[in-house]
């Protein structure tokens, strides 16, 4: 699988292993940076990340930063990209078959490589469950312009 994968300084280490590691697994990785430890904005990374995404250029995206929040809110401004920030492998695996995510973050100083392989293996292994959820998934590239828009009332 073609995969993006930036940080910034905070997770610059995890991102270097995590590469290799993916390398290792057979995928083509792009590594967008950040290139060493020097303090960067994580917002020129998501960023990065997301047009490789919407370019089509990467079909999938890691993002990384010291809490993973940062970046993650960076790639959900670009419309084609749908970030989930997780944690453990569940939420991985949820964030592919329920969201159809395509970027998947983590936070470096909370999660540790073996934990962030877990989380990746099971975002990249699990498929999309479709049914239900594209009608869902299709309405976030829709945000209402007026809430009086929306299908259900209250
Ligand atoms: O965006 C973040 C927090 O929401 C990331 O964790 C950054 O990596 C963090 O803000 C960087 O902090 P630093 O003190 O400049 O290393």
């Amino acid at each position: 699988m073609r995969i993006a994968i930036a940080s910034d300084h905070a997770a610059y280490e995890l991102k270097v292993l995590l590469a290799d590691w993916l390398r290792g697994e057979g995928h083509e990785v792009a590594d967008l940076g950040t290139d060493g430890p020097d303090s960067v904005d994580y917002p020129d990374y998501g960023y990065r990340l997301a047009e490789a995404i919407a370019s089509g250029s990467a079909e999938r995206g890691v993002a990384l930063c010291g809490s993973g929040i940062g970046i993650s809110i960076s790639v959900n401004r670009n419309p084609a990209c749908r970030c989930a920030l997780v944690s453990e492998p569940l939420s991985a695996k949820l964030a592919r078959e329920h969201n159809d995510a395509n970027v998947v973050a983590m936070g470096a100083r909370l999660t540790g490589i073996d934990m962030a392989k877990a989380c990746i293996t099971a975002f990249l292994a699990t498929d999309f469950a479709g049914d239900r959820h594209v009608r869902r998934v299709e309405k976030l590239s829709k945000p209402p312009f007026n809430l009086a828009q929306l299908e259900t009332s209250r």
